[in-house]
């Protein structure tokens, strides 16, 4: 299927005044979210870093706090706020499941990802927000509600979610500012479904036991059998994936999505990368199995690292 296929999703393709947002939605192609020196990244970044918000809300799903971001031109982005200085590393009794997710990490991973010239991120950027007219004023339902001011008379919230949502580990202004992380929207799901894959190398997420790639040593020619990583771009790509989570130390790479309408040749988008740079001394060899145990990479990653 072509981009153009693609763009036919959206209304957008008809439509005059379409944001820089949708501009960028309607170039993702399947082979790639944007292309190399596409000037729509640099104008977009702008953007979420600038414009105008008129409304903040609470995104459902996921274990961590995230908001919707509304801004005035109708663009929208997901936000992720700051938790603690960018240099507190993961506690050393914490899970890679129950680490605290940083908002840097989220910039710095596209950057990686743009530089490693995969472009399979959504662009990111850095924003310092005013706790009382940028979010407490704009919050709604939910959300709002789980706004208070501290004893040091700092503003702070907390939303609902399943992990780190409580008074004890509020966001709070310091003193009225809060930095975080925004990230472009994805196009709406409905318009353009996506579908999830489990991991193959996923780990185990329980605190006792162990997953079968860490304990069978044949394990890739399993993985290898199995559509859609017996044939086209996709084992290739679960390589890729695996050096850009090695240089970030992620190791939360549970699932990954696609875009449904590019079937199975297509790129997994690199998405969720707040777990990462926890432990900036530490190289997380783990990280690389899918390298080690299929033995594979691509030659142009090669190349790139070598580079
Ligand atoms: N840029 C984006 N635009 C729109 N939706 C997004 C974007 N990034 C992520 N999402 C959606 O929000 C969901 C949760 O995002 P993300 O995985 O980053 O948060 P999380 O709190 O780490 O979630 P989880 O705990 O489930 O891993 C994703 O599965 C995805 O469907
Ligand atoms: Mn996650």
């Amino acid at each position: 299927m072509s981009t153009r296929e693609f763009s036919t999703a959206f209304d957008a393709v008809s439509k005059p005044n379409a944001t820089v947002l949708e501009q960028f939605q309607l170039s993702i192609s399947r082979m790639e979210m944007y292309k190399e020196d596409d000037p729509l990244v640099e104008r977009l970044l702008d953007n979420m870093a600038k414009n105008k918000i008129v409304h903040v809300s609470q995104k459902d799903g996921g274990t961590q706090i995230k908001l919707i971001i509304d801004y005035e031109n109708s663009e929208q982005a997901l936000f992720k706020p700051q938790r603690y200085p960018r240099d507190y590393q993961t506690l050393p009794n914490h899970f890679y499941f129950t680490d605290f997710e940083r908002h840097h990490s989220e910039i710095a991973s596209f950057h990686l990802d743009r530089l490693l010239g995969f472009r399979r991120a959504m662009p990111v950027v850095g924003r310092r927000l005013n706790m009382s007219t940028e979010l407490w004023e704009l919050a709604d339902g939910e959300l709002l509600k789980t706004f208070f001011v501290s004893p040091s008379s700092n503003i702070c919230f907390h939303g609902r979610c399943s992990y780190y949502c409580d008074t004890g580990h509020a966001i709070c202004g310091n003193p009225d500012t809060v930095e975080g992380s925004f990230a472009a929207f994805l196009p709406d799901k409905d318009a353009v479904p996506r579908k999830i894959w489990r991991h193959p190398w996923r780990r185990s997420y329980h605190k006792r036991k162990k997953a079968q790639w860490e304990t069978d040593s044949d394990y890739c020619n399993i993985v290898k059998e199995i559509p859609p990583y017996d044939e086209g771009r996709r084992l290739l790509d679960i390589m890729d994936m695996s050096v850009l989570d090695f240089l970030i130390g992620n190791m939360d790479r549970h699932h990954y999505e696609t875009f449904k309408v590019f079937d199975n040749n297509t790129f997994p988008i690199h998405l969720d990368h707040g777990r990462g740079f926890g432990r900036a001394f530490h190289d997380e060899i783990s990280i690389l199995a899918p390298i080690m145990q299929c033995c594979l990479i691509r030659q142009s990653t090669l190349q790139t690292l070598l580079r």
